[in-house]
């Protein structure tokens, strides 16, 4: 659905020369989630922006539904944005209009008719749950209420892309994840393709489906969000994936722990996807005849399944153990036995 190729923007400033997208190379499927993270100044906004030539590129394609953005201008280039919708951090609502109408401008600005474009607003309305405040004004709405405003302005040309600039980043955790299952319902309901920004690894393991991640205009990294969060490989990686965990499972942390267990090897149990959702420790314990002490761990859901440390001490004869270990593999846990003790 887009394709960027060696893509760059350099802003020029008397003194200064700054590349804020470097060389960029990135495939976004259709219909897909897509995250893009970084820290502040990595780039990620000037990216974004390019996708819809609200910035022009230095050099490079930028290919969305086809068309190649950076050589249209004028009507074709108007045309081509109807394709893709744009979200922002502060909303961009205009103030003097009511919900009904900061939804219906697009449609205007689009010359569609009164009555279509009065049934598409309620249709839009209704989506985003909005329909019993058509004629209330930005400043009558709640955050993610104005949120939710932009997101329906958003849609109101059936684009194929909508792109989202740090959509949640000004919302209480509460209207965050309100506004994320949003999103979701809609690449759902409508098989929208959807790239969005952020700084927060928690907006990337709860909605997307694959991430990159930027860092001085370039892209480090990229994949799926289970594997960059099961094996991060760039240290920048590595920092917004720790952001996630609310302790280092280390087996440092685990060993104080020992004296209150003081026998059974400790073993350390990697939960991959669709495992972590079994109750593959509850059989562990009916089916091989071990006592399980859990030490220390976390497991967190991402889109596609959860993933998760667990340092567990197995108790029990030697054959009950070994049967423990066999049973796990077999269950798409990855057990590594740290201590024999
Ligand atoms: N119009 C501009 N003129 C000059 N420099 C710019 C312009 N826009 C962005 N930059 C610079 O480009 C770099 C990348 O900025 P950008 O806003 O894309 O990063 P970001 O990752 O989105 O960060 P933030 O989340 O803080 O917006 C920064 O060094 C920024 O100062």
């Amino acid at each position: 659905m887009i394709h960027l190729q060696q893509l760059s923007k350099i802003f020029r400033t008397k003194k200064d020369e700054i590349t804020a997208v470097d060389n960029v190379d990135l495939s976004i499927r259709e219909g897909e989630i897509f995250g893009i993270i970084g820290y502040s100044g990595a780039g990620k906004s000037t990216l974004i922006r390019l996708l819809n030539m609200l910035e022009r590129p230095t050099i490079g394609e930028v290919i969305v539904a086809g068309k190649e953005m950076s050589t249209l201008r004028g009507k074709p280039l108007r045309e081509a944005r109807q394709n893709i919708g744009m979200v922002f951090q502060h909303f961009n609502l205009l103030w003097s209009r009511t919900v009904f109408e900061n939804i219906s401008f697009p449609l205007e600005i689009a010359r569609v008719p009164k009555a279509e474009r009065t049934k598409r607003v309620n249709e839009l309305m209704e989506l985003v749950g909005l329909s019993e405040r058509a004629n209330a004004y930005p400043s009558e709405l709640s955050g993610g209420q104005k949120q939710r405003v932009g997101i329906a302005r958003a849609l109101a040309n059936d684009p194929k892309v909508l792109l989202c600039d740090e959509a949640t980043s000004a919302l209480d955790p509460k209207t965050t994840d309100s506004i994320l299952d949003l999103l979701v319902d809609i690449n759902q309901k409508f098989g929208l393709t959807i790239v969005l920004i952020t700084h927060e690894m928690y907006v990337i393991r709860k909605i997307c489906h694959r991430v990159a991640v930027m860092e001085d205009g370039k892209i480090v990294e990229q994949g799926d969000v289970l594997d960059v969060f099961r094996q991060p490989k760039k240290q920048i990686t590595k920092e917004f994936v720790k952001q996630m965990a609310e302790q280092e499972e280390t087996l440092d942390t685990v060993v104080p722990l020992l004296k209150d267990h003081p026998s059974g090897p400790i073993v350390k149990l990697m939960f991959l996807g669709e495992g972590a959702e079994e109750p593959v420790i509850t059989h562990l314990i009916r089916q091989c005849g071990v006592s399980v002490n859990i030490l220390q761990g976390k497991i967190s859901r991402t889109k596609d399944g959860s993933y998760g440390t667990l340092f567990v001490q197995l108790q029990g004869n030697t054959s009950h153990i070994e049967q423990a270990l066999a049973f796990l593999r077999e269950n798409n846990v990855e057990a590594e036995v740290l201590t024999d003790v």
